[in-house]
């Protein structure tokens, strides 16, 4: 029960609604439990009438008075019953909501290394499948609980008062039954584990197919994919019948052991009224009810002791997540404004999860305004430069400093808003190209949009398909070019008007003629801002106050382009080869 403790905040925030719950569920069974004792009473004035011990009149207007009580006393108990479930239930909503909008606030603010660690399958599970399992907890099985402590309490002194070795025998079953379910439901947890983990294998193999499925019809290989789909899905179906087998145990067992209890107190029952130590014969229809009425609070016990179990596992595997800081973290809380010079002095960077060094001894500097060309082979180490920029990654060894402060002492948030970051692949969201445009400034207004994707050479693109910026992509929308995505992209960046603008290889699926025009464009809109672009075209190189090339994590040539063309070694190879290219 250590892991679950953390809900005891979310307890206290809403315990006036668990305490109303409580007292409803309470009167909910106390209600319940005034059946037995009225058709007890019923069937003794029945009987009293047959013994002619009571008149006509009385018997009538005796039965008449207990079948309203009872029609009075279920119609209560049922109000209560739905308004215990409005209440408990509806707290275990309100913390299953909380609780997933906490682990998600946590993951937001975790470094990208806790996602390149964690697979994403297991970062969903927990804040849907492990939230899931710990609102059980949080609802059902305190409700139950409680209508299990309530209901025994009161039936227990109704039905010691009336008969005491009668009750003792009725209940002996009882323990064994709680028993039994609770190994039952474990097992059954344990079994739906197994399908839950093979249907999640099926759909992770689906998903990947249908996402593939261009690859696998032009490789033909369709017969081989819908193989393997078919031994996964038998697979899948011998474990839900393994499933389905300890689940059909369950009613049955239920109804055994009731029947069990039922023929007891017939059967001592009987055995006592003829022997005269019980009363009336009402007392064996009234135990009768007892018995049905305490059998599933009883069985829930079992059923309880398994969920609060998984419960526990599942707020450990969440507690685990909760309890991770993130490895960047911000360390001033006064805003730093950012003009946009950066400077590289000896750094190396190493990554932590595959122990790839990725830069080693880099220095360079950049005045604000300056524009920077990085060139190199593929795995230089180029984008990890542009990482370290917007503190994705902290390096290990030398500094970074953005305005002569070390990159570190610089309010992180003011940091990343100063940024204009295209990433290597443009990622756009299942949304309207417009709202994926306004991802870089929330306010933008739509001229503004429009300049941005003129700027970014895509309008007239955006504009010829039939809903125009309000086009949906993704998966239930159209998909773009790889060309048409990286200029979004570009667009996104260039309309939050950054101090710094990193371009990572954006321009790899632009044909050279647009390439030209866009960076025509970008030197226009950031003449006054710090550009880093990657690159492997001198095209997108050659205006560049500054040009590095990278090999294996070390600058091996810097200088402008000027320079470089004229010097023996990577820039110049590359820059005849696009020529030559060019000139074909
Ligand atoms: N997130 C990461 N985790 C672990 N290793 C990484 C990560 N990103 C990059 N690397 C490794 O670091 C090295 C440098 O990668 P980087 O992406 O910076 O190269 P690049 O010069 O941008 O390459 P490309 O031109 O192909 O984009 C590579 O060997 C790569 O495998």
């Amino acid at each position: 029960m250590k892991a679950l403790k953390h809900l005891n905040k979310y307890f206290y925030k809403y315990r006036y609604r668990l305490i109303v719950g409580i007292i409803i569920t309470i009167i909910a069974k106390i209600f319940a439990l005034f059946t037995p004792r009225l058709i007890g009473a019923s069937i003794n004035v029945i009987s009293e009438k047959f013994s002619g011990t009571i008149s006509q009149e009385d018997f009538e207007s005796q039965l008449i008075t207990n079948i309203i009580y009872l029609i009075g006393a279920a119609i209560i108990a049922g109000l209560f019953t739905f308004l215990m479930r409005q209440t408990i239930i509806n707290v275990s909503r309100y913390i299953e909501f909380d609780l997933k909008n906490e682990v998600y606030k946590h993951y937001q603010v975790l470094s990208l290394s806790f996602y390149k660690s964690n697979r994403t399958g297991d970062l969903m599970n927990r804040i849907s499948e492990d939230v899931g399992k710990v609102r059980m907890y949080a609802g059902p099985a305190i409700m139950y609980t409680i209508n299990t402590v309530t209901l025994f309490t009161v039936a227990l002194t109704q039905m010691i008062s009336t008969a005491p070795k009668l009750t003792m025998y009725t209940m002996l079953p009882l323990p064994i039954l709680s028993f039994i379910i609770y190994k039952l439901s474990r097992l059954i947890n344990h079994r739906s584990k197994i399908v839950q983990e093979s249907l999640s294998g099926l759909s992770s193999y689906t998903q990947e197919q249908f996402s593939g499925i261009s690859v696998i019809k032009s490789y033909t290989i369709e017969p081989s994919v819908n193989n393997e789909f078919e031994i996964l899905s038998s697979e899948n179906r011998q474990k839900q019948i393994d499933l389905a087998k300890v689940q059909a145990f369950f009613f049955p067992l239920m109804i055994l052991l009731i029947g069990v209890s039922n023929l007891l107190v017939i059967f001592i029952g009987g055995k006592q009224y003829i022997d005269g130590e019980i009363e009336s014969i009402g007392t064996i229809a009234e135990f009768i009810i007892y018995v049905n009425m305490l059998t599933w609070p009883v069985a829930t016990v079992g059923w309880v002791t398994s969920i609060v179990q998984q419960a526990e596992a599942s707020q450990k595997r969440i507690n685990e997540f909760l309890e991770q800081e993130p490895e960047i973290k911000n360390t001033v809380d006064e805003a730093t404004a950012i003009e946009g010079r950066i400077e590289f002095n000896n750094v190396s960077f190493t990554y932590p999860d595959t122990n790839i060094t990725a830069l080693k001894n880099v220095s360079f500097q950049l005045e604000a305004g300056e524009k920077l060309a990085i060139l190199g082979m593929t795995g230089a180490g180029k984008s990890t430069i542009l990482d370290l920029i917007g503190r994705l990654y902290d390096t290990q060894e030398g500094e970074i400093k953005v305005d002569d402060k070390l990159i570190t002492n610089i309010n992180l948030f003011n940091l990343r808003e100063s940024i204009g970051y295209v990433p290597q692949d443009a990622f756009l969201f299942s949304d309207s190209i417009k709202n994926n445009i306004m991802f870089g400034k929330e306010d933008a207004t739509e001229e503004e949009v429009i300049e941005a994707a003129k700027n970014a050479r895509v309008h007239k693109n955006i504009i010829g398909f039939k809903n125009g910026y309000n086009t949906i992509l993704g998966e239930r929308g159209i998909t773009l070019s790889g060309g048409q995505k990286q200029r979004v992209s570009i667009a996104r960046a260039i309309i939050k008007s950054p101090d710094i603008l990193l371009l990572d290889d954006c321009l790899s699926a632009v044909d050279t003629e647009t390439e030209e025009k866009i960076l025509k464009n970008l030197e226009r809109i950031s003449h006054n801002k710090t550009t880093i672009i990657v690159s492997h075209r001198i095209s997108s190189a050659k205006n560049a106050d500054k040009i590095i090339v990278l090999d294996e994590g070390r600058i091996i040539q810097s200088g402008t382009h000027q320079t470089l063309k004229k010097t023996e070694g990577y820039y110049r190879d590359l820059y005849l080869k696009q020529r030559s290219e060019k000139e074909m």
